[in-house]
């Protein structure tokens, strides 16, 4: 497995790179991208901070990439729709930076307060401009804290230490929540209106781009200052400038830009902006913390398909892999017999979880089951992370739901398959701890292997029908492994389940096929 680190990364994670067994890592920071796009079909996984940009051309390009990893958090340079179609899973690392950047932050408020960038400024120029440099305290002020996430909450932590009033506005936290926390909640208007010092610390999205703009800041106290470590474009730079210019605003820092880095800013010309080049994780603490935690998530994922922090498939932990490790291969077998039992076009799935399955998250099952059931339609284009994506696309319905009564199981997986043409029934178990099993196709009970060669036969229930059958097996050395019966609600069909010890060639089955009381043969291979 080969691994390309395109952005700096901290060296513990490029040492425990070259340290996993079975991996090869490459180091070729700051490439331009049709260079990268050149080279990146040699990798499996690519790691990245907020340089590279990972679009939909890249990813067209990388045939053999399974997985990229952010050491970071924002994840806005990354197509992660292109990636998900494409079925490499994209994890990033979302708790290894917070502390660092909400410290930064902090020191972002108290730079604006005491003219710290340029009282150094003016002194190394030979000035002392004492009087001209007076600050003013945070103490007893009010922080606005806008998005309580991680970051948010631990610079709303901070400044409660440094005796700060703290108003806080999430419309995804409760006001409970933030109660609890020991933090007053508020509507951004009211935000808006209380705060001496605005801090932002929610990600870039349709919702929060340019969300502090001109409206906004017509609705500030005089005097604010406003502080955005999070990411560039949360904050209209013009309107900002306008606002400072117009004295609304008497401080603002930034450590993110619309344009990263940016050209020319007139924010530049202001002696009351201060600004950092994208500086928020970039401790020595926090890229330790964010490299080795990329490298360890990367290299689990190649080696033991353990899946950690990735943002566009489930979390499958080591340990939740183990316990789920029996139910995934039984959804991907059951989709995959599925598959060679059908005809027609797919319009409908639906999967039943029926009984105990010890409170596992079994959406990850759904997924496998949907893989081995498209597989045959989209042979090696198709993986667990864009599977759903793929039954989505094809306009096929998938449903989940879980009920109490598993029948005679402890617990039951039923997959029901809706074509155009017909409906199709299996459900499956595992037997002890690791024994998957098929145990019914339709109405007719079973206890069926998932793996290796079978067939299923639908005959007429009459003497001498599974005497043909054995000795037409017999006569070209087939040896039948296990063999079931059973009859049909209706009618005077049997259905024979036969597993076989090696496949059952094409002219075989067609003797079969010809054999008088025999009405289809289907051979399966799981
Ligand atoms: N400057 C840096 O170097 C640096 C470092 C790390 C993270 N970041 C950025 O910091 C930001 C916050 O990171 P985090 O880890 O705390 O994220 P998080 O997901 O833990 O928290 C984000 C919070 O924003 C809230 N939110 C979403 N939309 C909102 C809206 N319209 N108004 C108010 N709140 C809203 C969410 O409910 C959530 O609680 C992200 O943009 C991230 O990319 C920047
Ligand atoms: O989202 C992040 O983690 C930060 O913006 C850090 O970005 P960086 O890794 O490029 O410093």
């Amino acid at each position: 497995m080969k691994v390309l680190v395109s952005d700096n990364l901290g060296e513990i994670g490029i040492q425990m790179f070259q340290e996993a067994e079975g991996i090869e890592v490459d180091v070729n920071t700051g490439l331009p991208p049709e260079e990268l796009k050149a080279i990146i079909s040699d990798y499996d996984a690519l790691v990245i901070r907020s340089a590279t940009k990972v679009t939909e051309d890249l990813l067209e390009a990388a045939t053999n990439l399974k997985v990229v990893g952010r050491a970071g958090i924002g994840l806005d340079n990354v197509d992660i729709p292109a990636a998900t179609k494409r079925g490499v899973v994209v994890m990033n690392t979302p708790t290894g930076n917070v502390v660092t950047t909400a410290e930064h932050a902090i020191a972002m408020m108290l730079s604006l307060s005491r003219n710290i960038p340029r009282g150094t400024a003016t002194l190394k120029q030979g000035k002392w401009e004492k009087k001209k440099l007076q600050g003013r305290e945070i103490f007893n002020k009010t922080l606005g804290v806008v998005g309580f996430g991680k970051i948010g909450s631990i610079v709303a932590d901070r400044a409660r230490g440094l005796k700060m009033r703290v108003v806080i506005y999430d419309p995804f936290v409760t006001p409970e929540q933030i109660e609890k926390a020991g933090f007053e909640s508020a509507t951004l208007a009211d935000l808006y209106k209380q705060a001496d010092y605005i801090t932002v610390h929610v990600p870039k999205l349709k919702d929060t781009l340019g969300m502090i703009n001109q409206e906004a800041f017509a609705q500030m106290k005089d005097g604010v200052m406003l502080i955005n470590c999070a990411r560039g474009g949360i904050v209209n730079e013009a309107d900002l400038y306008a606002a400072m210019k117009s004295g609304k605003v008497v401080g603002a820092a930034l450590d993110v830009f619309e344009t990263e880095p940016p050209e020319n800013s007139p924010l530049f010309e202001m002696d009351n902006f201060i600004c950092t080049p994208h500086l928020g994780a970039s401790t020595k603490e926090a890229q330790t913390n964010v490299a080795v935690a990329v490298a360890e998530q990367i290299i689990d994922y190649l080696q033991t398909g353990t899946v950690v922090n990735a943002v566009n498939v489930p979390s499958v932990t080591g340990d939740l892999l183990e316990k789920l490790r029996p139910y995934l291969t039984l959804g991907d077998r059951m989709g995959c017999l599925m598959a060679q039992l059908i005809c027609g076009p797919l319009k409908e799935i639906a999967i039943e979880y029926m009984g105990d399955f010890k409170g596992l998250d079994l959406s990850p099952v759904t997924t496998a089951v949907l893989q081995g059931l498209l597989t045959p339609m989209v042979k090696d284009m198709i993986n667990s992370v864009n599977a759903p994506v793929m039954a989505k696309d094809r306009g096929i319905r998938v449903t989940e739901t879980a009920s109490a009564d598993a029948e005679d199981y402890t617990n039951l997986i039923r997959v029901r398959v809706v074509t155009t043409d017909m409906s199709a029934t299996l459900a499956g178990t595992v037997f002890g701890k690791n024994d998957p099993r098929i145990v019914k196709i339709n109405n007719f009970r079973l206890e069926m292997i998932p793996q290796g060669h079978s067939a299923i036969i639908h005959n007429q229930d009459k003497p001498g029908a599974i005497g043909s059958i054995g000795s037409t097996l017999g006569e070209n050395k087939i040896n039948i492994g296990r063999m079931q019966v059973g009859q049909e609600d209706e009618g005077d069909r049997n259905i024979i389940f036969l597993r076989t010890d090696t496949p059952i060639p094409e002219d075989v089955l067609e003797k079969l096929r010809a054999l008088p009381l025999i009405n289809t043969v289907i051979p399966l291979e799981l």
